[in-house]
């Protein structure tokens, strides 16, 4: 019986979405297109006689989690967890599916629970769209590449292109609460009428498709656009992080274009989704 399981979990950022109402979890979330990230969560889970949550994100440290006490919940388990990321959380890089995604596969391991990727990923999903935090990071998350879905749920991905270890710079203004943008009936008739309708073909015109959407999302805020002038005066290839306050990037030059904006977050497209660390008995 191991003592420890610590699991990782890729994160992702959306560059364009639409919203998916069904009538269960199963069929609710998000189509749309996005790049999963190598920086995503990697969490640790130890036995323990209550749950106690630790969240070391960006180098800020907080206690408590509620989706991951309502995934233990629901597991019927408890646990004392940690989970690290180098991203900052709510700022459009889908780090509480990727929280919720490595922690039912730690817990899964630990207390033996005989789960299926699929179960484990249905059980993230179903929690990430009943919170409000998120509607298709799940799906994108269950592997690497830049990912185009076009049905909500787990089993949405229709396309998952290798686009290689492409190096993201992103910069990252302030977070934007899912909750509150998803709740806006105003704000989410503008993102509806917005989506670009197909997948993209490469990595370019996901760029493209992308910005499109941001412009004609009403989501542009005046700091994001200033960043979105810089790239294009530089050429690179630019777009808003869904949701956060942010401008993700490609090129040899997009750290050094962003970086006269705020901190720069260096990462790469991930070549895979959630896997088992380390088991320590
Ligand atoms: N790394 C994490 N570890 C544990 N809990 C997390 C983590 N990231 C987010 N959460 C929890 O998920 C909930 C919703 O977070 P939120 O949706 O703002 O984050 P996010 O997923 O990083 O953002 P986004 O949806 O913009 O990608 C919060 O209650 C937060 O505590
Ligand atoms: C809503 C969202 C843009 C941010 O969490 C993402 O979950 C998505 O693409 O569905």
């Amino acid at each position: 019986m191991p003592a420890s399981v610590k699991a990782y979990s890729p994160g992702h950022i959306s560059g364009y979405f639409s919203r998916i109402t069904g009538g269960r979890p199963e069929d609710t979330g998000s189509i749309g297109a996005g790049l999963v990230l190598s920086d995503g969560v990697t969490v640790t889970v130890t036995r323990s006689e209550v749950t106690d949550v630790l969240v070391l994100a960006d180098g800020m440290a907080n206690r408590g989690s509620p989706p991951i006490e309502e995934a233990l919940d629901r597991l019927g388990v408890t646990a004392t967890i940690v989970t690290e990321s180098a991203l900052p959380i709510g700022s459009g890089f889908g780090l509480s599916a990727a929280s919720l995604l490595a922690t039912i596969m730690a817990a899964n391991k630990i207390f033996s629970l005989s789960m299926g990727i699929s179960e484990i990923a249905q059980l993230a999903h179903s929690i990430e769209v009943e919170c409000g935090n998120g509607l298709g990071d799940v799906a994108a998350e269950l592997g690497g590449g830049l990912v185009c879905r076009t049905a909500p749920g787990i089993t949405g991905v229709t396309c998952r292109l290798n686009v290689g270890m492409e190096p993201v710079a992103i910069v990252s203004l302030a977070p934007i609460p899912t909750q509150n943008v998803l709740s806006t009936p105003a704000s989410m008739e503008r993102v509806a009428a917005a989506y670009p309708g197909r997948c993209p073909r490469d990595i370019e015109d996901f760029f493209i498709l992308s910005r499109q959407f941001a412009e004609s999302s009403g989501l542009i805020t005046e700091q994001v656009n200033t960043i979105l002038s810089a790239c294009d005066n530089a050429g690179i290839l630019a777009s808003m992080t869904m949701l956060g306050e942010g401008v993700f990037a490609i090129g040899e030059d997009a750290g050094a274009v962003l970086s006269q904006f705020g901190k720069v977050y260096s990462t790469m497209v991930a070549d895979e989704g959630p896997k088992i660390l380390e088991v320590t008995s």
